[in-house]
């Protein structure tokens, strides 16, 4: 299975590429973790913030590879605990698609986007940067590919 991250925003960092990057080579041949970048809109003085989001809404949608299950990385949807993080991904591997991960610009992801998921996934109540996003969702999803293989990285 493929996990691919789709995520607005580019230029990170060093501390950042490098945290995701920490993550991502953990992973098996089998489970691979990649992520794209989708470059933000320019946000001048005058910019209409609610274009801004449906346009890169736009990008990420179309960076999908046809028949990706699409899950979304929202403040406001489930909550998941590691274990039940690690069920989410055992049945995606047993559905046999792959998994794209949408995480949103500083404007948030558009209705279309939200409209597309078939899972919306919230690492917290909190709104977090989403830079940070990247690095949490690469490590959690690492720990719960950790418990599905019982590797000691993982422990209750
Ligand atoms: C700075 S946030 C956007 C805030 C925007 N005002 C909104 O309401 O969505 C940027 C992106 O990070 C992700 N994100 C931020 N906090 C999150 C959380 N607690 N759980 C899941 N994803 C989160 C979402 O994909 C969000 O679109």
């Amino acid at each position: 299975m493929q996990i691919q991250m789709l995520a607005v925003g580019n230029k990170m960092p060093a501390w950042v590429s490098s945290g995701f990057e920490e993550y991502q080579k953990r992973f098996p041949r089998d489970m691979s973790l990649d992520l794209i970048e989708i470059t933000p809109q320019k946000r001048g003085k005058k910019a209409e913030l609610g274009k801004i989001k449906n346009q890169e809404g736009e990008a990420l949608l179309a960076a999908v590879p046809k028949g990706n299950r699409i899950v979304t990385l929202e403040v406001h949807g489930r909550p998941w605990t590691t274990p039940q993080l690690a069920q989410q991904m055992a049945g995606w591997q047993m559905d046999g698609r792959n998994v794209s991960l949408l995480i949103g610009g500083p404007e948030g992801l558009s209705d279309a986007c939200l409209a597309a998921a078939e899972q919306r996934w919230s690492l917290s109540p909190l709104t977090l940067p989403h830079p940070i996003v990247r690095v949490i969702v690469a490590e959690s999803l690492y720990r719960a590919w950790s418990l599905n293989n019982n590797h000691p990285y993982h422990r209750e």
